[in-house]
């Protein structure tokens, strides 16, 4: 079992992890970033997400290299560079990403240069749509947009192009230059949140304005800090939806990961990339992680910096995956679980009105009734304060229904129970009267038939006879009233013990 407290909105195996190494560096141009995978998993990483967090690893344990996939002659298309290898490796990631997806595992890549986001994302969006019927979200946490076309790109590498394929701004017909992307692939630009930008190119900047792209730049995390960052990012996505989380380690500050292809100085600390991480874990709706752009032979002085690069880059994928660091170990971290259920607003107030309306009325009567045995120096019989208790135990039911609707914990369950056991001790009220109206005992109904409907002619004038008689006759219409009530209320607690049965259904 997964030992993270929170639970997986949309993952039907939350504690298997599908991993997927990916040792491809075609994206870019320096050697390197291929060796990533093994340096990550060699420095412990995978047996520490068994381990020490629980997962059950998926997938095979091998790098891949996709050496099958690369021509000996890729020259370059529309200007991109390695076009035909990256088209078909990053089509080969994106089946093995969906064959994981597809059974509800959350999806590790390990990269590899970023531009194996066209198949980790392509192939998880994929998925969530079969699966769950739905569009997903994507967290890019990067130095840089990667939403260049292969037009406005200076450089020609795939690798600061992946989001534009992604979200269909670029596109290309020929299945060999990801003409492969169909719709399903694709992500939408109003479901795409950018952390930590900070080396952006004109051309993408038009493109982010354009398509009012929601973007944080290292700009917004020192003017709101991180904290607020991650509320608005979260909040820009909202609570049901499903997070794919695609991390570029050169979004943290090269003090902290020096060894990556495109370093920019001034980035995240890596306490901040860990609590980005921690933040989209403990969502419960990340479905999909990519750890990109690490490359261990890319250390500025010495091997130190590859070391450091690695070190933080199993940080940012432990924090993703549910490792509790820091601050949550002192407070214990109160996470919501509570399921959300859908109560028909109007049918519940309408429900809880005309209850109360049968149980105040029942009390009325009855504490009136005991009241006249008492002045007539009659025994006051056991249903009358039966009765007066079943109906306040209704009030005080209806009350905690209020004050659990408020607190928004109003369970199904709790409904159903309370419902049930109103519901007898209702019954067994109503039949009680009904035997006082119509049985063998008492017959109140064919007494107020007999001297008080019955009365021909009824009396009149100023006497006492007329006023017993009126009295009578309001006893009568009480009886009435509170069998009328009565049943209503039978059939009204029937009635929301179905309700509360659907929306546990629904639910
Ligand atoms: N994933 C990356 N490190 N991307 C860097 C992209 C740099 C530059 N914007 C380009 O298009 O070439």
């Amino acid at each position: 079992m997964n030992t993270s407290m929170v639970s997986s909105k949309f993952l039907s195996h939350p504690e298997e992890l599908g991993v997927v190494a990916v040792g491809f560096s075609g994206g870019q141009c320096k050697p390197g970033v291929d060796a990533a995978p093994s340096a990550l998993i060699e420095s412990g990483l995978l047996s520490q997400l068994h381990s020490e967090l629980g997962y059950k690893l998926h997938g095979d344990d091998q790098v891949h290299l996709y050496t099958d996939l690369v021509p000996a002659d890729d020259p370059p298309f529309r200007d991109m560079k390695n076009p035909r290898a990256v088209s078909s490796v990053t089509k080969r990631i994106a089946d093995q990403v969906y064959t994981h997806a597809k059974e509800g595992r959350l999806v590790l890549t390990l990269g590899g240069d970023h531009s194996i986001a066209i198949g980790t994302i392509g192939g998880t969006a994929k998925a969530i749509r079969e699966r769950l019927g739905r569009e997903m979200a994507v967290i890019w946490v990067d130095a840089h947009a990667d939403i260049n076309s292969p037009e406005s790109s200076a450089s020609g590498n795939i690798h600061g192009m992946p989001v534009s394929f992604l979200t269909g701004l670029s596109r290309e017909d020929n299945e060999d230059f990801f003409g492969w992307l169909r719709p399903e692939n694709l992500i939408s630009v109003k479901k795409l949140v950018y952390i930590g930008l900070r080396d952006v190119d004109p051309g993408e900047k038009r493109i982010l304005r354009e398509n009012g792209i929601k973007a944080f730049s290292m700009f917004d995390i020192d003017r709101h800090g991180i904290g607020r960052v991650m509320e608005m990012a979260l909040g820009h996505i909202g609570t049901d939806t499903p997070i794919h989380l695609s991390f570029d380690v050169d979004a943290l500050d090269p003090m902290w990961a020096p060894s990556t292809g495109t370093p920019v100085r001034g980035g995240l600390t890596l306490r901040e990339g860990d609590y980005i991480c921690e933040c989209v874990h403990e969502t419960g709706s990340l479905v999909a992680v990519d750890l990109v752009e690490v490359n261990p032979s890319l250390a500025p002085a010495n091997d130190i910096g590859a070391h450091e690069t690695v070190r933080a880059g199993c940080s940012l994928v432990r924090c993703a995956l549910g490792e509790i660091t820091s601050g949550s170990l002192v407070y214990e971290r109160r996470v919501e679980r509570i399921h959300k259920y859908h109560w028909p607003a109007i049918q519940l107030n309408l429900w809880m009105l005309i209850m109360l309306i049968s149980a105040c009325t029942i009390i009325g009567v009855f504490a009136t009734f005991i009241q006249i045995q008492q002045v007539l120096l009659l025994p006051v019989p056991w249903y009358f304060p039966y009765y007066i208790t079943v109906a306040s135990l209704a009030v005080a039911f209806i009350i905690m229904l209020l004050w659990l609707i408020f607190q928004r914990r109003l369970l199904p369950s709790i409904v159903m129970i309370g419902g049930f056991i109103l519901f007898v001790l209702w019954l067994v009220g109503l039949v009680v009267i009904s035997v006082q109206l119509w049985g063998p005992s008492g017959s109140v109904s064919g007494n107020c038939n007999l001297f008080v409907f019955g009365a021909n002619p009824a009396p009149t004038g100023q006497n006492l006879q007329t006023l017993a008689w009126l009295e009578q006759r309001s006893i009568c219409q009480s009886w009435q009233a509170v069998f009328a009530f009565g049943l209503i209320g039978g059939i009204f607690l029937l009635w929301i013990m179905v309700m509360a049965y659907q929306v546990f259904a629904e639910g």
